[in-house]
């Protein structure tokens, strides 16, 4: 999973499913004094120290809708984390998994209240799993957002896909978030216990069993995904496609899944596979990292938009959350 973008890219190419659109015809050579290797599923660009591709300021995400800044914006970036507010299964207590069912009333609830978590903190790109209550929750959670951008779901799962949702204005699109649904965000998947309710599968199984099952980390449910398998996939994809992202200044908010974050948690955080045992993840509440200098730093979790905490952890955050009360004061 060794990333594959060097620290000093100056950019990545947002390309999160299999696209058939070349990245040549975005990239102009310009002699740079740069290694750089970028690699995104789809296509692969691999350039020698004099030769690097710089990307073309009109490059535009897979759909070719919504042009994604390339200029180093920043040393320091947000990451935000938040597990899908209650699903309907979480309310019936059964094991989830990859099985896509919707938000309760209460899981919406917990989404929009995530979103005012948040509403001070800058959003550039929002990545999802590919199942229904994380995508609602990225949603719901935009609702609330102070830069009232329009979170737009790329599709560039087919060419025509791409070309029936291509947006045909500039200042649209710069009013506009990329949304990538990445089926590698996905929960784990539970194998034969997703349906099966887990008070009930405690009691058959024991409950230490079901423990292991739920928080181990190499254990795997039966005929399921052990957390370490579903880490290979979920740590791998923030590794390619999202860690890229930050490392140019793109503020990111990835909206998944409580086993699917363990994992991410548990890279970011550099915690044990022990450590890992002890990790929750409540419902629909936000977690925030800055990241800085090839390092993330846990923020904990913004209690509200006027919680001063969050904005002293960094001028930018606090820059941001200034430039949104002036445009709100011209706009009242
Ligand atoms: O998939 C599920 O059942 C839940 O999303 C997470 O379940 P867990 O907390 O039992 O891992």
């Amino acid at each position: 999973m060794a990333s594959v973008v060097s620290h000093q890219a100056i950019g990545s190419i947002v390309s999160h499913r299999q696209s058939n659109f070349k990245a040549s015809h975005f990239i102009k050579e310009q002699p740079l004094n740069v290694t750089m290797k970028l690699r995104h599923r789809g296509f692969k660009i691999e350039a020698t120290a004099s030769q690097i591709p710089v990307l073309d300021d009109t490059l535009l995400s897979p759909s070719k809708n919504i042009p994604l800044s390339y200029k180093k914006k920043s040393k320091e970036a947000s990451l935000i984390l938040i597990r899908h507010g209650e699903s309907l299964w979480n309310e019936k207590n059964l094991f989830t998994g990859c099985v896509d069912v919707p938000l309760t009333e209460k899981g919406v609830a917990e989404a929009i209240e995530a979103g005012r978590r948040i509403s001070n903190i800058p959003v550039d790109l929002i990545f999802t799993s590919s199942l229904i209550r994380a995508q609602m929750t990225a949603m719901l959670a935009m609702t609330q957002h102070r830069c009232k951008k329009v979170p737009i779901i790329l599709h560039d799962e087919s060419e025509k896909a791409q070309t029936w949702s291509h947006v045909f204005s500039e200042e649209t699109r710069k009013q506009s978030i990329p949304v990538i649904a990445a089926w590698q965000l996905n929960e784990r998947m539970y194998g034969e216990l997703q349906g099966l309710n887990k008070e009930e599968t405690a009691e058959r199984y024991g409950t230490q069993q079901v423990h292991e099952w739920r928080r181990s980390y190499h254990i795997p449910p039966p005929k399921g995904e052990s957390l370490e398998m579903c880490a290979e996939r979920a740590v791998a994809y923030f590794e390619d496609n999202i860690q890229p992202e930050l490392a140019f200044g793109n503020n990111v908010m990835i909206a998944a899944h409580g086993n699917s974050l363990r994992s991410i948690i548990m890279y970011l955080d550099k915690l044990t596979s022990q450590e890992v045992t002890s990790l929750e993840l409540s419902t629909g509440l936000p977690l925030l990292y800055i990241f800085k200098d090839r390092k993330f730093m846990r923020r904990g979790s913004p209690v509200g938009p006027t919680e001063a905490g969050v904005y002293a952890y960094t001028k930018k955050l606090a820059q941001y959350r200034e430039k949104l009360d002036e445009t709100q004061t011209v706009t009242n």
